[in-house]
């Protein structure tokens, strides 16, 4: 017997973590046409940036690039980096208006991250930044190559994977980013290139 194509079920919201914080996945959030689009114009207008990290005293640079786009004011800093927000463009803040109509929190900044292959890639953090509050609604919408993402209990150590693919939105919320990091681990092999947009509310 054929199974039956899962055309409508795939489109449902589906729980990932429901314990110490939430982390609920919308597949396919944007159509893949519509993420296709944007992942073209991403690439080619957002002021990317190689940022580095200084280890024991040394610039090392970080395995991906990034931009950093908000609100005046939205100042932000990540493992010892300044970041000052580029002003918005029209593609980030309709997307912006998008996700603030969907869940209860303003946005007022976004960290776009691009992974240029497989070497590219997070290491394990949580983003708990005190600017970013004790319980961040972070919105993280996929566009591209699909990757893995994976979640880990910081004391269980329990894990939970997803492969996060083109158009998805991944909400993580509550106390999720003090009861939990995660990472996009490097992978071996030929992977497209895939932009990672986390949209954030950073406190002054
Ligand atoms: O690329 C991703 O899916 C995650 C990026 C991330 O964790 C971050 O920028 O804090
Ligand atoms: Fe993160």
């Amino acid at each position: 017997m054929s199974q039956q194509p899962d055309l409508f079920a795939s489109k449902q919201p589906q729980t990932l973590i429901s314990e110490d914080g939430s982390a609920i996945l919308y597949p396919g959030w944007l159509t893949p046409e519509r993420a296709t689009l944007l992942f073209a114009e991403l690439d080619t207008s957002l002021a990317w940036e190689q940022t580095h990290l200084q280890m024991y005293g040394k610039p090392v640079p970080i395995p991906r690039l990034n931009a950093w786009y908000g609100d005046a004011g939205s100042r932000y800093s990540y493992s010892g980096a300044h970041f000052t927000p580029q002003p918005w463009t029209a593609a980030l803040q309709n997307l912006r208006d998008e996700l603030e109509s969907m869940v209860d929190t303003r946005f007022n900044s976004v960290l776009a991250n691009c992974y240029r292959d497989g070497r590219d890639s997070v290491a394990w953090h949580s983003d708990n930044e005190r600017e970013l509050g004790a319980t961040p609604t972070i919105a993280s919408l996929s566009l591209g190559a699909g990757r893995d993402f994976v979640l880990r209990h910081k004391q269980s150590q329990r894990q939970v994977r997803v492969t996060l693919q083109n158009g998805d939105l991944l909400i993580m919320a509550g106390r999720l980013q003090r009861c939990w990091q995660h990472q996009l681990p490097k992978v071996s092999g030929a992977v497209g290139r895939r932009i990672n947009l986390t949209f954030r509310r950073v406190w002054k």
